[in-house]
């Protein structure tokens, strides 16, 4: 069955959210943690106070060096300096603490942000993953996330510690000198205002950046997909290209935004400079003219770089934040993504099926404008087999997506025991149908866990007669693990045609009502294939089963054959009747027949 095909969508790349919104919903996540958030305040404030306590003590002690001889007075000294190691210990064992716990509440954060994205993925219709390249979604699960955790844990705390210095330092000067603090009503809003016009200008460049980036993984996810082919047309040098310009952008929107906001640290850190210049100047003013103490001097230049240095580093946290806020937005998005459409309140279960199913008058398209199928009509008694035969592209797997709900129909109904699907829980519908694709799917765990994943409590012995009879027991047991192996990376360690016995052998134990058969036989040889075909008509007997095979050999038992052509039912018949008409089954017949022959003579 398909299920790419779809143009990757570029929905991440929508307008952004407001800032307001995006802390809003980080907030929600926040606040199931709040306790350790206030505790995290407590220690910040805490901490932060006991460190604004140093260079008051700084100030004291040099207040206690008077000029000339013996002048120096070594017990105050001594004492201040020994007060001034007790307040910044346990200052710094604060701080560290306090990182400590905002980085468990990061983790914590991410951890139910990513089971909420990947829930959320869980819930969204096919058409969502038809249209959105695996790796982009990747990196939004895995580096969005990431981002966003780096800045709760490290940022949080910065910001934290910042407020409570700047506005515990602004304290302090104040009661030091009023006057010298005015350099500041200069210099601290040329800092503010630079910051700001910058973190404006850089949260487009971050949400470029995780655009990029996720573009990149995408193309990565597709080309390591697609490796053995690119290795067989030996087209390495094709894709290096193309992964090079992917890898290109992506630098370069890291590069703008990274070096767009480097830029904001040393312009800052100039503007302070500044003031500590003009701090410098005036204190020493005041000095001379008796108003200000050489210590209270010096604790002023101290808490004015304590001041100042949040001030600073504020800016490199605003562009940290840009890129987590560039980052949640994506995360956002995806978890905005609309899911699959709930069931009705009055959703009808279907229990006791009998198999009776309806294509009536349909009409479908994956996209506007574009028709798949066009007022299709088929009917399917219960337990007949249905055959689906048509040229690659008519239509064939998009009846069994619509069959499955994967997506709905444009206009016309599909009945099963002569009830809208639409009408009925998805979860039943969908569990009344047992199918084997063209592309298997294992997961990684062990072959046992790979068969009986459809249905639990299945005896061993119930296990071994469906491998058995599908013809992959031998094989199991000849495995030094048995059925204990375990099949790594969706099975990549065996071949396809065992991939497909055993998704054979798997819906064999799950026994549902339904059968559908895409090509399932597509990766067996012909020899097994005879073999297991007894297994087969034994699994499809009294279920309606949907058959779709290009081999028409497999299909010619079928009690109907349906030929799609053009979006509808271009022949309806058996084998024999379709023959007997000879319209294009006839003559695809006949051509797989003369190929089988031609083969036969060359053998
Ligand atoms: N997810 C999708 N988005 C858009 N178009 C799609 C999608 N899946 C299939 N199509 C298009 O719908 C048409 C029918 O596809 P479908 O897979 O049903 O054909 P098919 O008869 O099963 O082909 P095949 O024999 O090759 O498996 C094709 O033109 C295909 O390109």
């Amino acid at each position: 069955m398909k299920t790419g095909g779809g143009p990757v969508s570029t929905s991440f790349e929508r307008p952004s959210i407001k800032v307001t919104v995006i802390l809003g919903r980080l907030w929600k996540y926040l606040k199931k943690f709040k306790w350790m958030l206030l505790l995290a305040v407590a220690l910040s404030i805490a901490g932060n106070l006991l460190a604004l306590v140093g260079p008051k003590l700084s100030g004291h002690a040099v207040d206690a060096i008077h000029p000339g001889p013996g002048g120096v007075d070594f017990q105050s000294v001594f004492f201040y300096a020994g007060w001034m190691v007790v307040f910044y210990i346990v200052s710094a064992v604060l701080s560290y603490l306090l990182a400590a716990l905002l980085v468990n509440l990061g983790s914590r954060v991410v951890y139910e942000m990513r089971r909420d994205v990947y829930e959320h993925l869980m819930r969204l219709p096919v058409r969502f993953f038809d249209s959105h390249a695996a790796g982009e979604i990747l990196s939004v699960l895995s580096y969005d996330i990431d981002t966003v955790q780096a800045s709760l844990s490290n940022d949080l705390v910065q910001m934290l510690a910042s407020v409570i210095t700047v506005l515990g330092s602004l304290w302090m000067m104040l009661t030091i000198s009023p006057p010298l603090v005015l350099i500041f009503a200069v210099t601290i809003p040329c800092s503010i205002l630079f910051t700001r016009y910058r973190s404006i200008k850089v949260r487009p460049l971050y949400r470029q950046r995780s655009i990029n980036l996720g573009k990149l993984n995408g193309y990565t996810e597709e080309m390591t997909g697609g490796l053995r082919t690119i290795k067989a047309y030996h087209r390495q040098e094709y894709f290096a290209a193309g992964f090079e310009k992917k890898n290109a952008e992506a630098c370069e929107a890291n590069y703008q935004a990274d070096s767009f906001s480097s830029a904001t640290g040393p312009s800052v850190g100039f503007i302070n400079n500044v003031s500590l210049a003009l701090i410098s100047l005036f204190g020493a003013l005041l000095y001379m003219s008796g108003s200000i103490s050489l210590g209270s001097v010096s604790s002023f230049v101290l808490y004015s770089r304590k001041f100042s240095g949040p001030i600073n580093e504020f800016s490199n946290i605003i562009s940290e934040l840009q890129s987590a806020l560039a980052a949640a937005e994506r995360v956002l998005r995806l978890l905005d993504e609309p899911e699959e459409e709930s069931d009705p309140a009055d959703a009808l279960p279907l229990t006791e099926v009998q198999g009776n199913v309806e294509l009536r008058d349909v009409s479908f398209g994956y996209q506007p404008g574009v028709p798949v199928l066009q007022h299709y009509n088929l009917t399917a008694k219960p337990g007949q087999v249905v055959a689906i035969v048509g040229p690659t592209g008519a239509g064939k797997t998009t009846i069994i997506n619509l069959l499955m709900r994967f997506y709905d129909v444009d206009s016309g109904v599909i009945f099963v025991d002569g009830c809208d699907i639409r009408r009925i829980r998805r979860g039943d519908l969908r569990r009344a149908f047992s199918m084997v694709l063209q592309d298997t799917w294992l997961f990684t765990g062990t072959i046992r866990e790979n068969l009986t994943y459809g249905k639990e409590n299945l005896s061993e012995g119930e296990v071994i007669a469906a491998t058995k009879a599908a013809k992959i027991h031998d094989f199991i047991i000849s495995l030094p693990a048995g059925y204990d192996t375990i099949l790594k990376e969706g099975g990549s360690s065996i071949s396809k045609g065992q991939k497909q016995l055993l998704t054979i052998a798997r819906a064999m134990l799950l026994d549902a009502p339904m059968l559908i058969l895409d090509e399932a036989t597509s990766n067996v040889d012909t020899q097994t294939e005879r073999v297991i075909q007894a297994a087969m008509l034994s699994l499809m007997k009294g279920r309606t089963s949907f058959v779709i095979a290009h081999r028409l050999s497999t299909i010619q038992n079928a009690d109907v054959i349906a030929v799609l052509r053009n979006g509808c039912v271009a022949e309806c018949g058996t084998h024999e009747e379709l023959i007997q008409a000879g319209g294009y089954y006839a003559e695809l017949y006949q051509a797989q027949f003369d190929t089988a022959e031609q083969y036969s003579d060359f053998e």
